[in-house]
């Protein structure tokens, strides 16, 4: 908890050191995603995907928070995408819940397409997200993932767009696995960075510290649906 306090603490200072030869060093801007929904619908592999451009070849429940991040260049201008990978699973995620939300620039809920549990658990999670943003117009999307495993859907696509309808998300169904679907992971998580680059200024960006995160240093390497 402690932990996620500094990495906080430490991305809302602005940096005031000189660049080389006494100039203004580089700033880029950061944006701050967070990645939430049950357990096993498949967050750390999507945030994965995004970062390091694969599957990971393992995961195991994400405990507390666990953090990517990219940059990227959009029209011109290079931003970094943060995105904060949340536990699902309560137990390892209650202490932390505060710190997921603060600062946060666009939400990302996700829910698997062959668990309808974690689709009628969408909105908890969106009752959560609301009880924390003070902000109510802060972006967010809704994710259906593991569209691969087609056999085995039990979250039709009408049922999910109606649902995302209501709550005013844009729809992206997807898989985190599926090599075909890269592209489609990378143009999710664009796409938001597009929405929000056109923002106000946000944060400069800092390197976190991860090893008070104790994470792994990760590689840098309105659509429905994608499948
Ligand atoms: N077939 C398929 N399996 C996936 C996909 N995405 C994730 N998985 C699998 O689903 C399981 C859970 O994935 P995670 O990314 O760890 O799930 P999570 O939501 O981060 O889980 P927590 O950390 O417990 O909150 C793993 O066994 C993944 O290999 C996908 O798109 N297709």
């Amino acid at each position: 908890m402690e932990a996620a306090a500094d990495l906080e603490s430490s991305l809302e200072l602005s940096y005031s050191g000189a660049g080389p030869g006494g100039l203004p060093p580089a700033r880029s801007r950061i944006f701050k995603i967070i990645v939430i929904g049950d357990s096993n619908v498949g967050k750390t592999c999507l945030t994965y995907r995004f970062c390091a451009g694969r599957f990971p070849e393992r995961t195991e429940a994400t405990i507390g928070v666990d953090f990517r991040e990219r940059a990227v260049t959009i029209d011109g201008e290079r931003i970094k995408i943060q995105l904060w990978d949340t536990a699902g699973q309560e137990r390892f995620r209650k202490s932390m819940v505060q710190h997921y939300y603060r600062n946060v620039h666009a939400v990302v809920f996700v829910y698997d397409m062959t668990n309808i549990a974690s689709f009628h658990s969408l909105p908890s999670w969106i009752e959560e997200c609301k009880q924390h943003l003070l902000a109510s117009d802060i972006p967010r999307i809704l994710v259906g993932n593991k569209c691969d495993l087609r056999s085995a859907i039990q979250v039709p696509t009408d049922l999910a767009q109606k649902f995302a309808d209501t709550h005013s998300m844009p729809l992206f169904e997807t898989s985190a696995k599926n090599p075909n679907d890269n592209d489609h992971v990378e143009a999710i998580f664009m796409t938001l960075a597009h929405k929000l680059k056109s923002h106000k200024p946000l944060m400069l960006s800092q390197p976190p510290d991860n090893d008070k995160l104790h994470l792994k240093p990760e590689p840098k390497p309105a659509i429905t649906c994608w499948c």
